[in-house]
């Protein structure tokens, strides 16, 4: 267990002939002692830059990284006290799996018997003792995957780093794996970094995850905390499922009571929502332009509010996915309820203060989370 710190991390690749690119944009980011983080974003975002710089198999361009106190960048890979998960397996063709899974803990003297039992345990976890005696290319994809996550696993490394560790597992063994993998490093207390562009995974594994977009760390927060205080739009938009609805707006006065004025895609001015109570002893909102985002989880069924029309219903065996239109603005609604109505169907709707995160248009900035705001108003 040990401290993980990335100061002022950049990576630039200059290709030859290319112009060069920036994979890794002042990333700061401190870790706990035994603290599982997720690196997530879209494809291309810098992840995998950011994971091999720190086990050491990428140049740092500038910043430094710490483990403890103690910065690595320039210590060898097999120096730095950091075990990888990689994303393509890396296994020694010629040695079993069982010997591949050990081959760390021997190196480092540790008695045969001991090697033994902690990557029986392991494999176990994983659920490979089938192919333990088998050599890495007779064995399926998700095999060998799992094969290099028990390798890394196994060491319990100060810093264990893990690229995709499941991306070629079926859905099912993957959730069962993911909760096994989180008691692990939790009864071990081991620091892990582990990369994944699927929310449900990270949110699943990670005491906090940190989100990026074209190189640059956008939030490092927990999953409750990313969901209610997104720190900007690409965040807001990037985490929950179904996705945030993000709508132009404006932040106005009617008979003297502050409103959120919406405006449907055309740009012309639809329903206003109450914000009274929002804000306004901070008085951070500025009467002018604001991009709305409301959670579709958020938004209630009414007998009486705003009145729609369904354009989808989808029940997904525990949820219903509603598509409303309100006055030109569809909006997605999620209810745990099944819903009878069929499409063309009026539906009223509630959109609770709560519900509301106001955004700068230009910076994309988070102005206001209507959570915060009802809170301390309470
Ligand atoms: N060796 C390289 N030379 C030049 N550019 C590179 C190199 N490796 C990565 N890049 C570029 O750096 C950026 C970040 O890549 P990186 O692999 O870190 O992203 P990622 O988030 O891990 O993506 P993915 O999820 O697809 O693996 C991308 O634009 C990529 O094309």
């Amino acid at each position: 267990m040990a401290t993980l710190v990335l100061d002022h991390l950049n990576k630039i690749y200059k290709p030859r002939g290319r112009a060069p690119v920036k994979a890794v944009d002042d990333v700061n980011l401190a870790s706990a002692d035994g603290e599982i983080i997720g690196l997530l974003g879209s494809s291309g975002c810098g992840k995998t830059s950011t994971l091999r710089m720190i086990a050491g198999f990428e140049d740092v361009s500038s910043g430094t990284i710490r483990i403890g106190e103690q910065p690595i960048q320039q210590t060898a890979p097999a120096r730095r006290g950091v075990a990888m998960a990689f994303e393509g397996y890396a296994l020694y063709p010629p040695l079993k799996i069982e010997d591949n899974i050990g081959f760390a803990l021997l190196r480092q003297r540790m008695p045969r018997a001991e090697v033994r039992k902690r990557v029986r345990d392991i494999a176990e976890l994983l659920e490979i003792q089938p192919i333990l005696e088998r050599y890495p290319p007779t064995i399926s994809a998700g095999q060998q995957q799992r094969a290099s996550l028990a390798r890394a696993l196994v060491r319990r490394a100060p810093v264990s780093l893990l690229d995709e560790p499941m991306s070629q597992l079926e859905p099912q063994l993957r959730a069962i794996l993911r909760a096994r993998i989180k008691d692990y490093l939790a009864a071990h207390q081991m620091t892990t970094v582990f990369v994944t562009h699927d929310q449900t995974e990270a949110i699943a594994l990670a005491d906090r995850i940190a989100v990026m977009e074209k190189g640059v760390l956008q939030q490092f927060a927990s999953p409750a905390e990313l969901k209610e205080r997104p720190a900007n739009l690409f965040v807001a938009s990037f985490i929950g499922e179904p996705p945030m609805n993000v709508v132009q707006a404006e932040i106005g006065t009617t008979r003297g009571a502050r409103v959120v004025q919406l405006f449907d895609r055309a740009g012309e001015p639809s329903f206003t929502l109450p914000i009274g109570g929002l804000g306004q002893d901070q008085i951070p909102l500025a009467p002018g332009k604001v991009i709305l985002g409301i959670r579709p989880h958020r938004i209630t069924l009414a007998d009486q509010g705003l009145q729609g029309r369904i354009q989808s219903n989808q029940w997904l065996g525990d949820q219903t996915h509603l598509l409303i239109e309100v006055n030109g603005i569809p909006l997605t609604v999620v209810t745990h309820r099944r819903i009878p109505g069929r499409i063309g169907d009026n539906l009223a709707i509630e959109i609770p203060p709560r519900a509301l995160h106001l955004f700068e248009p230009a910076s994309g900035r988070a102005l206001l989370h209507g959570g915060d705001a009802v809170r301390a108003a309470a």
